[in-house]
């Protein structure tokens, strides 16, 4: 076996995930750790806990979390990188304090996390980083560790790595296959994320618009590759689904089902959903698309096929790997190569502190502010 890769500073990887409900009597505490202090109307909640209640009150996040976790650290096992992993939960358990507790009285101190969302936004990128900084504050509280002894870091965003791109890529060929060879070639490709305010898309990323722009940037990636792989140029969109909050407030549209019935008014002779957005088929996949979105391509008439989120992909994983074998590297002093597809680069290592902002400045992890 070749010498083990060198982790170094790092001592343990943390996934770090949104949650979500295991039966019935969760829903409802679930979705008031996830909108405390957020003003989402209350008929949208009713609607949403209507949603896990229809799934048994189980959202699928946690198995795939369960699965990812297992993924993980078989790959690691594998490539003699000897790094424990953890896994800890904004919203439900295993609560990502709990979690860090327990990371820490095993007598780790240099944590490398990885978080389930790809992109730049304040739900993907910062409010997990403000629970980091939260979680870590209340360990140094109740005397757990020492303050400033429990460091953590988070790998880049992964939106354009080729671990997270070629999965999509295949997934969306698959896809194309499933559809009836007559309407095949005509299909539109639907990239769906979910819809954030507008005003936290625009002041998204270190120069703002980032959240939109990076979706943009794996679109055309993944609808080049379907190109080059079928030599069909497919018409595709991006476009947004699981919104929530104030109709009064912007937030980022085409609504996915708004934008069936406009291709099918266009004449599209089919569509594939492409979740880009989504790192496993969890509630807003199995809910907001596979139930919803494709009743309402049903009810046009519309041929649809919804194709694979990266879940558990190997290469998803051995990307993973990379990133964080490119991280600790890094943090060492050497200049690893970063991989990234299209043309936006890797992003930064850490984000700046005005990237991003909530409604309410919350300190995130010390370090945040370095540039690199
Ligand atoms: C950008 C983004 C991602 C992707 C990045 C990431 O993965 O983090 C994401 C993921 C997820 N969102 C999820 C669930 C929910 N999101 C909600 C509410 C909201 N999401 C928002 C944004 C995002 N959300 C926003 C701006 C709100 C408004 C309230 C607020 O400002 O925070 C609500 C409240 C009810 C509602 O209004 O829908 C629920 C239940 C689940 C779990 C699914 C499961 O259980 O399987 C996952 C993975
Ligand atoms: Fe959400």
């Amino acid at each position: 076996m070749p010498d083990a890769p060198d982790v170094r500073p790092y001592d343990a990887l943390l996934l770090l995930s949104f949650g979500g409900p295991e039966g019935p009597a969760d829903v409802v505490p679930f979705l008031e750790n996830v909108t405390r202090g957020r003003g989402i109307p209350r008929e949208r909640l009713a609607e949403v806990g209507e949603h896990y209640v229809r799934f048994g009150g189980v959202s699928p996040i946690n198995a795939q979390n369960r699965e990812l976790l297992a993924a993980l650290r078989a790959d690691l096992a594998g490539h003699g990188v000897d790094l424990p992993v953890y896994w800890g939960n904004r919203n439900w358990t295993p609560l990502l304090t709990d979690t860090l507790r327990e990371l820490a009285a095993a007598g780790h101190r240099r944590v490398l996390t990885l978080v389930t969302s790809a992109y730049s936004s304040y739900s993907g990128c910062r409010q997990y980083q403000e629970d980091l900084a939260a979680a870590v504050a209340a360990l140094e509280a109740e005397g757990a560790v020492a303050p400033g002894a429990l460091r953590i870091d988070r790998i880049r965003h992964y939106f354009n790595h080729p671990g997270f791109v070629e999965p999509m890529v295949d997934g969306v060929l698959d896809a194309l296959k499933e559809l009836p060879e007559e309407v095949r070639d005509g299909a539109h490709l639907a990239f769906t994320t979910h819809s954030i305010p507008t005003a936290s898309a625009d002041t998204s990323g270190p120069a703002g618009g980032a959240y939109v722009a990076q979706h943009l940037e794996v679109s055309r990636l993944i609808a080049g590759a379907v190109r080059e792989a079928t030599g069909t140029a497919h018409p595709w969109e991006l476009v947004y689904q699981s919104r929530s909050g104030s109709p009064h407030t912007p937030w980022l549209e085409p609504d996915i089902c708004e934008h069936l019935a406009a291709v099918r008014a266009q004449g599209a002779p089919a569509v594939v959903m492409a979740p880009i957005g989504f790192v496993s088929d969890h509630m807003e996949v199995v809910y907001d698309l596979d139930t919803e979105a494709m009743a309402r391509a049903a009810e046009l008439g519309l041929p649809a096929v919804r194709s694979a989120t990266v879940g558990t992909d190997p290469r998803f994983v051995a990307g993973i790997r990379e990133l964080v074998l490119e991280r600790a590297a890094a943090e060492r002093g050497a200049a690893p190569p970063r991989r990234a597809l299209g043309a936006l680069g890797p992003c930064r290592d850490v984000c700046p502190a005005d990237c991003c902002p909530g409604r309410a400045r919350r300190p995130a992890p010390a370090g945040e502010a370095e540039e690199r």
